[in-house]
């Protein structure tokens, strides 16, 4: 326990499994995130972006207003910081009355107020802290001066549970290093996660001449690299304070925190995409829109928090399989997680909807804790009832169209594709990504044709979509099966060649370390 006591025991699996949590007594908990940043005259950023990322993300959000600027498209013309009393004032107001799960905090522009709002934080414990160390706008207008260094480093890093600096701000907080490739990301994570931080994500937006998007997520121990293609747009004022606050978004709601950290950098890439060609204001760094999601249009419902690269290793259960070998579903997916399977797909054909639901309900707790998406295979109800992340069907069961209405937006959706034209249909019908198979003969899909790498080819060329093969793959044809050169190929799904076996795990390191060596020559 830290000095704020509970905010360091943010528990590890605690999560509300929809946007409010309806308590014994019939009252509904919403969650809830306090931000303490700045006001943006503009709405593009400070706590204007906070208030509707959270919104869009089905949270809460109070705000505690540390200075007013007087900003817009074109720059900040001029800042007002209110007096840290007022900050005080406004900190005890909300901390005494809500009950915030997370607080997230963006322009803290004097020691005197990262003061104030240290005491009120011992005052009323939070379960998380998100900083987000803005300094300098992106147009370039100082923020926070060089004498909020020190009271950053030496008292509130020490305190949060992530802290989500831009490569200038990391630079800043470590004396100015240089940090212009992901390698010197990947140090500065390091070096600032020794400041005390649980979490560090330095994100690399600004990072120069970089065709991709990279963030560098360390823990104290692994290092992820979030990447995403650089989406060109003058749209881009905010994303800071909305990647900061989307994390604080799906934290409250009880994400883990890397869960967190691919949701939010996956909105703003989708808010960024939908907005990439909006005009709001004269200048040359623009607004986005951050209710992208709540769009009628069906381009919209593309927009979800998909990545496909999470199809790389996709993990079908089987209950026959795993019962012959004597485990339990939920033991069967946490071996397949820790084995390297980057999404889960509970396929239960033969199961009794109750069994199904109490053993989807586990999985989705274990997935969520470990950042890794669940979809459960035909069943819109048992999804639903669970919050699992998406489905996959297939032609015979119901129309995608009606599944994306039913479960909205943000959901996956994955169709099973013989066929061109059935691809076609699934991207017309708003599906995330397409199974295509079966690929070579099995014994686990009856009465299943057998497509071949050249059908499965022939899905991938006319696919809007990205697509996962599947169909009697496994350690020895993986390879063959990566290698068809088709870009929208993103991985493989398997069934028997992970759960019909005596060790998941083990199967699943060597799947992983195959597939992974495939793409090297790719
Ligand atoms: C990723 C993936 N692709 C295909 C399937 C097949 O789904 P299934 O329900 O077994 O059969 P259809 O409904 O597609 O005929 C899958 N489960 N996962
Ligand atoms: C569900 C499904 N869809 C097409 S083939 C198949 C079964 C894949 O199982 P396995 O990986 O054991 O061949
Ligand atoms: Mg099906």
């Amino acid at each position: 326990m830290d000095s704020l006591g509970a905010i360091r025991s943010w528990p590890a699996n605690w999560r509300i499994t929809t946007a409010t949590m309806t308590t014994t007594e019939g009252i509904k908990k919403v969650p809830q995130v306090l931000t303490v940043a700045g006001s943006d005259s503009g709405a593009g950023a400070g706590i204007q972006a906070d208030l509707k990322v959270c919104a869009a993300r089905g949270v809460y959000c109070a705000s505690v207003i540390t200075a007013v600027t007087a900003q817009n498209t074109r720059g900040v013309q001029s800042v007002h910081l209110l007096p840290p009393h007022f900050v005080s004032e406004q900190l005890k107001s909300v901390l005494s009355d809500f009950e915030f799960d997370v607080v997230k905090t963006g322009m803290l522009p004097s020691p005197e107020i990262v003061e104030v709002l240290l005491q009120n934080l011992s005052d009323f414990p939070v379960r998380a802290l998100v900083v987000d160390p803005v300094m300098v706008s992106t147009s370039g207008h100082v923020l926070a001066g060089s004498s909020i260094l020190s009271i950053f480093k030496e008292r509130l890093l020490p305190i949060a549970d992530i802290i989500t600096p831009n490569v200038k701000e990391a630079s800043a907080l470590l004396g100015g290093v240089r940090i212009e490739t992901v390698e010197e990301m990947r140090s500065a994570a390091k070096l600032l996660h020794q400041m005390g931080p649980r979490f560090v994500l330095v994100k690399g937006g600004d990072l120069p001449d970089s065709s991709d998007s990279v963030d560098v997520y360390f823990d104290g121990k692994e290092f992820h690299e979030l990447r995403s293609p650089r989406i060109t747009t003058r749209n881009t004022h905010g994303t800071g304070c909305t990647l900061a606050s989307c994390i604080a978004a799906e934290l409250a709601k009880g994400s883990s925190m890397l869960s967190a950290v691919k949701v939010a950098k996956r909105f703003v890439d989708n808010a960024l995409d939908y907005s990439k060609d909006i005009v709001i204001g004269s200048g040359k760094q623009g607004p986005f829109d951050h209710f992208f999601g709540l769009k009628k249009d069906p381009q919209s419902s593309r927009y979800s928090t998909f990545n496909p690269d999470d199809l790389f290793l996709y993990a079908v259960t089987d209950s026959r399989m795993n019962k012959k070998w004597n485990r339990s579903t939920v033991d069967a997916v946490k071996a397949a997680i820790e084995g390297g399977a980057t999404i889960i797909q509970l396929r239960e054909k033969e199961a009794e909807t109750r069994e199904f639901l109490e053993e989807a309900k586990a999985c989705v707790d274990i997935c969520r804790s470990s950042g890794v998406c669940l979809l459960i295979n035909d069943r819109i109800d048992i999804a639903l009832a669970c919050d699992a992340d998406g489905v996959h069907v297939g032609q015979s069961d119901m129309p995608v169209d009606l599944v994306r209405s039913l479960l909205g937006p943000d959901k996956i959706i994955g169709v099973s594709c013989k066929t061109p034209e059935q691809a076609h249909q699934a991207w017309k019908d708003g599906a995330d990504y397409i199974g295509s198979g079966g690929v070579y003969p099995t014994n686990t899909k009856s009465n299943n044709r057998t497509i071949g790498l050249d059908g499965l080819k022939e899905v991938c060329k006319a696919s809007k979509l990205p697509v996962v093969a599947i169909g009697g793959i496994k350690i020895s044809n993986a390879e063959a099966v990566m290698r068809i050169d088709e870009p929208n190929l993103k991985g493989v799904a398997i069934v028997s060649a992970l759960f019909d076996q005596e060790c998941v795990l083990t199967q699943a390191n060597k799947l992983h370390k195959t597939l992974k060596e495939s793409k090297k020559g790719i």
